[in-house]
């Protein structure tokens, strides 16, 4: 087991960089941040600025060829670079949206079967009336139809797919949300729903890394600020009033 230096932070990096695709092209250098449980950090900046690359890597999981080559990270109190127990445990405190989630819905499984699939490849014996009640739950916060757990994601507009993938990536009840894009495909009348559920989760100390350039999503979590630009900081601050803006991007912060 590799030993945590930080047990206390929700998420910790530490000169983080990260490579990716076949050539290792190294996407994320150097980048360094605490986050503590029920605070936010959004992570903005240009296309291709080493955003989702970040957070794919913080996350653990997919994509496969995104790797950390350098620096310390921590999740959820479990090093990145642990494996075995440590890392299946990393992955259940967890909760990931991924870019293009709401795209990437298995196609074969009802919502319900979606949602709850974090849970039940965890526990196979779990009671399938507190399943129902949970899933149900979820759905109505992120005011989905009713009648949308037994639906196909075929069969949703993308903005309903989005609220199902972040069901899903609530549904474990997780110590931290990697959350990539979590406005994608969102009409701004479904998007307090989904403040909501995050800000409440926030405050009851679930620790978020959202990836976002809405400033207004990054002023409703509260959340610090981090900006990459080719995969290097060129900003950070407590929040986004800190931030000196430019035209298309933040700067460095204030003062
Ligand atoms: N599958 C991949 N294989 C190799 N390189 C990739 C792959 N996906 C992205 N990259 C490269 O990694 C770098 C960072 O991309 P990343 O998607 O992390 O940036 P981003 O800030 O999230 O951009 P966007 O807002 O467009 O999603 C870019 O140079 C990009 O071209």
């Amino acid at each position: 087991m590799v030993r945590t230096t930080d047990p206390e932070a929700a998420v910790l990096c530490d000169d983080l960089s990260v490579a990716r695709g076949s050539a290792g092209m190294r996407v994320v250098d150097g980048v360094s941040f605490r986050l503590a449980p029920g605070e936010a950090i959004a992570v903005m900046g240009a296309t291709g600025s080493g955003k989702s690359s970040l957070a794919a890597a913080l996350a653990g999981t997919e994509p496969r060829d995104v790797r950390m080559v350098g620096g310390v990270a921590e999740v959820a109190g479990i090093p990145l670079r642990a494996r075995g127990r440590a890392r299946r445990i990393r992955t259940y405190r967890t909760g990931h949206l991924a870019q293009g989630a709401n795209s990437a819905l298995q196609s074969q499984l009802t919502v319900a079967d979606i949602v709850a699939e974090p849970i039940t490849t965890r526990d196979r014996k779990v009671n399938q009336r507190a399943l129902d009640l949970r899933i149900a739950d979820l759905l109505d916060e992120l005011h989905l139809p009713i009648g949308a757990a037994a639906r196909y994601p075929y069969e949703l507009s993308s903005g309903m797919r989005q609220r199902v993938a972040i069901a899903r990536s609530l549904v474990l009840d997780p110590a931290v949300l990697i959350a990539d894009e979590p406005y994608a495909n969102l009409d701004v009348d479904v998007r307090p729903a989904v403040r909501d559920a995050l800000v409440r989760r926030r405050d009851d100390g679930m620790a978020i890394v959202a990836v976002t350039n809405e400033r207004e999503l990054v002023t409703d979590l509260g959340a610090a600020v981090l900006v990459l630009r080719a995969g290097h900081t060129i900003g950070i601050g407590p929040s986004i009033d800190d931030m000196q803006w430019t035209p298309d991007e933040a700067t460095s912060i204030a003062g």
